[in-house]
């Protein structure tokens, strides 16, 4: 399920933004009961997520609910953890204990959003009970005291020790949200970045940002023609030893990794 790159949030109170998504090419869409959705509205915002998961979906759909410690964590996991959800996201997660409280009653996997220092700090605990992992870059600017407007530089470690937990942990890893609306050029270096750090995909809050997020993440023609001739040099086993591919030394993690590789662009080219 969180083997696709473009997972939309959308806030749950927003019936046209749900039909909207339910309509569009994301991979994976996020019902929001958290930050998008305002205090007056949470009550309504569960019935309406609960509602709109039990519709017909084309892409997995999750919801996320509010934080551990807040008023509405009870009644959300009461209410979400019987839902036809296919996941669920725990935002503000600090301790591998707040997930396993959620999973522990919930029929679907669980991912948790690494948005605090605290997050970061046991992220590699957290990984070992979630089923993916999510950076929230906006609360983590904040937790961090980072400028505004200072870009990611502050959060660069943050962000790759997420990365290498979830590697770790044999798990998907999910970028934060790009804010700007209207600088397609931004959204588009910074979902190349992310891909560059290894993520397996993004979290995006527009569909508008879905096809270059999917872009970013797609494999290049040239590295997949690659990565089949270099399959085609190993032979049929993965114990080729050390080769010389196209002048470069090549062993079997470059194979499995080409494999990897071919494996994503199929899929994406589904
Ligand atoms: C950011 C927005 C509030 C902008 O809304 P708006 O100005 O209304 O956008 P548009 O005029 O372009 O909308 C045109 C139609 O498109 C639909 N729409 C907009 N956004 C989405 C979406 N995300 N998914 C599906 N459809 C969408 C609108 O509904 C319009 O259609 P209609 O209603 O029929 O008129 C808005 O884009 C938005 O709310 N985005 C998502 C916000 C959200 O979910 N936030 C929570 C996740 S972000 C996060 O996780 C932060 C993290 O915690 C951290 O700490 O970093
Ligand atoms: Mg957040």
């Amino acid at each position: 399920m969180f083997d696709r790159p473009a997972a939309l949030f959308l806030p749950a109170s927003r019936p046209g933004a749900i039909e909207k998504a339910r309509a569009s090419d994301a991979d994976l869409c996020i019902l929001d009961l958290e930050d998008a959705v305002k205090t007056e509205d949470k009550d309504e915002a569960r019935e309406a997520a609960i509602a709109a998961v039990a519709q017909d979906w084309s892409m997995p759909v999750g919801i996320r609910m509010n934080a551990p410690g807040t008023r509405w964590h009870a009644a959300d996991l009461t209410a979400l953890s019987t839902s036809a959800a296919d996941f669920l996201v725990v935002p503000l997660v600090g301790s591998a204990e707040q997930v396993d409280a959620v999973a522990s009653r919930a029929k679907q996997p669980v991912a948790a959003m690494i948005e605090t220092a605290r997050g970061v700090l046991a992220a590699d605990e957290i990984g070992r009970v979630a089923a993916a992992l999510i950076v929230g870059t906006n609360d983590l600017a904040a937790d961090l005291r980072l400028p505004v407007g200072a870009g990611r530089g502050g959060m660069r470690h943050a962000i790759e020790r997420v990365v290498l937990a979830a590697r770790a942990c044999g798990i998907a890893a999910y970028d934060g949200v790009y804010n700007g609306l209207e600088d397609d050029e931004g959204f588009r270096a910074e979902a190349a970045e992310s891909h560059a750090l290894g993520f397996d995909g993004k979290t995006i809050i527009h569909p508008k940002h879905i096809a270059s997020c999917k872009a970013a993440f797609a494999p290049a023609e040239a590295d997949v023609e690659r990565a089949r001739r270099l399959i085609e040099a190993s032979g049929e086993t993965d114990g080729v030893g050390a080769i010389n591919f196209e002048g470069e030394m090549v062993e079997a993690m470059h194979v499995a990794a080409a494999r990897r590789l071919i494996e994503r662009a199929e899929q994406q080219g589904e």
